[in-house]
C-alpha cells in the first residue's frame, strides 16, 4: 500500500515589504499637503509686504520660503509617485494571489458543489469581486490615508490660523458633506442599476451568439436582436439619467465649493480689517479649507466603495475557506502489479445532495468481475450514469460501500484512482480549445507523442486525424465544434486509453452517432475493453448483447442480471425492453 499525502500550497496574499512601505509613503505625502498651505501663506505675506513698497529685498526675501515651498512640492511628488507606484504593484499581486488561489480552490471542490452553484456566479467571484477588492484596497490605502491625514491636520492649521473662521466652516461644512454624500449615495445606486442594466444586454448577447446555431435553425434572429435593441435602450436611458444627475450634482458642488471660497473671503477680509489676520493667513486659510473639503468628499466617496469591497471580499474568502467533502488527494493506492481491477458495489443507497429526499439508488448491489463487461440497462432517469459517477467518486454513497481489489473506494486517493485506474468516456464527451495533440494528452500529461499516437490508432482515430491538413496539430474549435460528433468520441476514447485505465466506464459513448459513425466508435470501443474491467451504460440493447454480464437497473437496484440468452429466457424486464425496442425499430 502507498500513502500519498494530500496537499495544497497557500498563495500568500500580499507581498511583504512592500505592502509596509505604501502607507509610510503615503503618510508621508499627506502630511507635507498639511504643510504646504501654511509655506504658501509665508510666501504671501512676503510677497504682500514687498508689494506695499520694499520691492529692492523682494528677490533676496522671498528667496527663502519659495525654495522651502518648492523643496515640499518636489518631495510630495516624489512620495506620491511612490506610493502610487508601489501601490499598483501591491494591488496587482494582491489580485493576482487571490485569483490563483481562489482558482485552485474552486477546482478542489467536489462535483456536488458545482451542482448548486452557478458557473457565472463563480466567474464572477474571480473576475469582478476580486477587482471591486482590489479598487478598495488600494483606495483605502491611498485616498483614504491621505484623506483622513489632511483633514485631520489641516483642521489644526485651519484652528492655529483662525478659530473664529474655523468655526464658521465647522457649521457650513458638515451640512455640504452631508448633501453631497446623500447625493452621492443615489448616484451610485443609479449607477449600479445602469451596468447591471448593460449586463442583462450582454447576457442577451452571449446567449444568441454562444448559441447562433439554435438561432439560425429557429430563424429567431430578428428576434434576438429584438430583445438586445430593447435591453441595450433601458441601458441608454439610464445611463442618460446617470449623466444628468451627475451635471446637476457637479454644478451643485462648483457653487457651493465657490460660495465657501467667497464666504471666506467676505469674513476674512473684516478680521484682516480688524488686524486679526494677515492676507497671508487668509491665503493659507483659503487653501487648507478647500484641502478639508477634498478630503472630506473623498472620503464620503471612499465609504460606499469600501463597503463594496467589503462584501466582494467576503464572497471571496468564504469560498477560499471553503473545505471540499472530498479532497482531491489523500488515501492508499494500489500498486499496479497487484491491480486486478475487481469492483463491487455492497447495498448502495444514494440521493444527489441537491434534491436529498429523492434516492436514486436503494440498495444497489452489483459486482464487476477483472477483464469482463458489465453493462447496466433501464429506463432514463433511473439512475445508470449515477453508479458511474459514484464510482468515479464524484459523489459520495449515502450508505453502502464501493470496493476495488477488496479496498473501500473512500480509503483509496482520489487522484490515483480518476487519473490511473479508471478511464471515463461520457455521453457528451468534452474536448477543449486547444490541438487534437494536447486534447489526447489530457490523458497523461507527461506522455510522448508515440504514446499519443499508439492511444489514437486503438481508438479508431488516427487515420481521419491525419487526414486533416495540419493533422494532430489541428485545432478542434471552443469545445470541439470543428469536429463530428464521432470524431470527438474517437478522440475522448483515446484520452481515456493513454492512461491504460484498468477499469473503463462507457457511458452510452455510442448513443448520439449514425450507423457508420456508430460502426467506427464501436470498432475503438471494444478493443479498448480488451483485458480491462468495464462498465457499459447503454440505451441501445443492440450494442450490449456481447457483455458478460448485463444488469437491469429498476427503481434504483438491479432488477435482474445474466447473460442476453440467460435473461431472454427468464421472460422479465430485459425481455421485455428488448420486445419494446423490437417493435419500435420495425
Ligand atoms: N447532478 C444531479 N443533481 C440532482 N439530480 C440528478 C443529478 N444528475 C441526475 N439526477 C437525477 O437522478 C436520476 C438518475 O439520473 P441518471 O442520469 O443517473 O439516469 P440515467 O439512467 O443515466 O438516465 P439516462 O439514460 O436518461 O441518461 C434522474 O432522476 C436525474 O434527474
Amino acid at each position: 500500500m502507498v500513502p500519498v499525502q494530500g496537499c495544497h500550497t497557500p498563495v500568500p496574499m500580499c507581498p511583504h515589504g512592500v505592502t509596509d512601505s505604501v502607507p509610510k509613503l503615503a503618510l508621508g505625502a499627506a502630511l507635507l499637503n498639511v504643510r504646504i498651505p501654511v509655506l504658501l501663506g509665508q510666501l504671501v505675506n512676503v510677497v504682500s509686504r514687498c508689494a506695499r513698497g520694499h520691492v529692492p529685498t523682494y528677490l533676496r526675501e522671498v528667496r527663502r520660503p519659495a525654495l522651502r515651498l518648492l523643496a515640499v512640492y518636489c518631495l510630495q511628488g516624489l512620495l506620491t509617485f511612490g506610493y502610487i507606484a508601489l501601490l499598483a504593484r501591491v494591488g496587482e499581486q494582491v489580485a493576482g494571489n487571490m485569483r490563483k488561489a481562489l482558482f485552485s480552490a474552486l477546482l478542489r471542490q467536489e462535483v456536488a458543489f458545482f451542482d448548486a452553484t452557478r458557473t457565472g456566479q463563480l466567474v464572477a467571484r474571480l473576475t469582478s469581486d476580486v477587482q471591486e477588492f482590489k479598487s478598495s484596497f488600494k483606495l483605502v490605502i491611498s485616498q483614504g490615508l491621505r484623506s483622513g491625514t489632511q483633514t485631520a491636520g489641516c483642521f489644526v492649521s485651519l484652528y492655529l490660523l483662525s478659530p473664529k473662521l474655523t468655526g464658521l466652516l465647522l457649521v457650513t461644512l458638515p451640512v455640504l458633506v452631508s448633501a453631497g454624500a446623500f447625493i452621492g449615495a443615489f448616484l451610485r445606486s443609479l449607477s449600479r442599476q445602469a451596468q447591471e442594466q448593460v449586463a442583462k444586454a450582454t447576457v442577451v448577447a452571449d446567449e444568441a451568439l454562444g448559441n447562433v446555431r439554435t438561432v439560425r435553425a429557429f430563424a429567431m434572429e430578428e428576434q434576438q436582436a429584438g430583445l438586445f435593441r430593447a435591453e441595450v435602450d433601458r441601458a441608454g436611458r439610464l445611463s442618460e439619467q446617470l449623466g444628468l444627475g451627475i451635471a446637476a450634482f457637479q454644478g451643485l458642488s462648483n457653487l457651493a465649493l465657490n460660495g465657501i471660497v467667497l464666504g471666506t473671503i467676505f469674513v476674512g477680509g473684516s478680521l484682516m480689517a480688524g488686524d486679526e489676520l494677515s492676507p497671508g493667513d487668509l491665503m493659507s486659510f483659503l487653501v487648507a479649507s478647500q484641502t478639508v473639503q477634498r478630503s472630506l468628499a473623498n472620503i464620503s466617496i471612499l465609504m460606499g466603495q469600501v463597503v463594496r469591497g467589503l462584501s466582494a471580499g467576503a464572497r471571496v474568502f468564504e469560498l477560499l475557506r471553503l473545505e471540499p467533502l472530498v479532497p482531491l488527494q489523500g488515501g492508499i493506492s494500489i500498486p499496479a502489479h497487484s491491480l486486478r481491477g475487481h469492483i463491487s458495489f455492497n447495498h448502495v443507497s444514494f440521493s444527489y445532495p441537491t434534491r436529498p429526499g429523492y434516492r436514486v439508488l436503494e440498495d444497489f448491489s452489483l459486482t464487476l468481475p477483472p477483464c469482463q463487461t458489465v453493462a447496466i440497462v433501464g429506463p432514463s432517469g433511473g439512475g445508470k450514469s449515477t453508479v458511474a459517477a459514484l464510482l468515479e467518486r464524484f459523489y459520495e454513497p449515502t450508505a453502502g460501500t464501493i470496493t476495488l481489489d477488496g479496498h473501500d473506494i473512500a480509503s483509496l486517493d482520489p487522484s490515483w484512482l480518476r487519473g490511473q485506474v479508471i478511464g471515463f468516456i461520457s455521453q457528451e464527451p468534452v474536448l477543449f480549445g486547444t490541438t487534437i495533440m494536447e486534447n489526447i494528452r489530457f490523458g497523461k500529461p507527461g506522455a510522448s507523442d508515440a504514446e499519443v499516437f499508439e492511444a489514437a490508432r486503438l481508438a479508431n482515430a488516427d487515420g481521419f486525424i491525419r487526414t486533416f491538413p495540419e493533422g494532430y496539430n489541428t485545432i478542434v474549435g471552443e469545445r470541439g465544434t470543428a469536429l463530428s460528433g464521432g470524431q470527438k468520441q474517437r478522440i475522448a476514447i483515446a484520452r481515456a486509453l493513454l492512461k491504460d485505465p484498468a477499469v473503463l466506464i462507457l457511458d452510452e459513448a455510442t448513443s448520439a452517432l449514425d450507423a457508420r459513425a456508430e460502426r467506427a466508435v464501436q470498432e475503438a470501443l471494444d478493443r479498448a475493453a480488451a483485458g480491462r474491467t468495464v462498465l457499459l451504460i447503454a440505451h441501445r440493447l443492440s450494442t450490449i448483447q456481447a457483455a458478460h454480464l448485463i444488469a437491469v437497473l429498476a427503481q434504483g437496484r438491479v432488477a435482474e442480471a445474466g447473460t442476453h440468452e440467460q435473461l431472454l429466457r427468464q421472460g422479465g424486464l430485459y425481455a421485455e425492453l428488448i420486445r419494446r425496442q423490437t417493435k419500435d425499430g420495425s
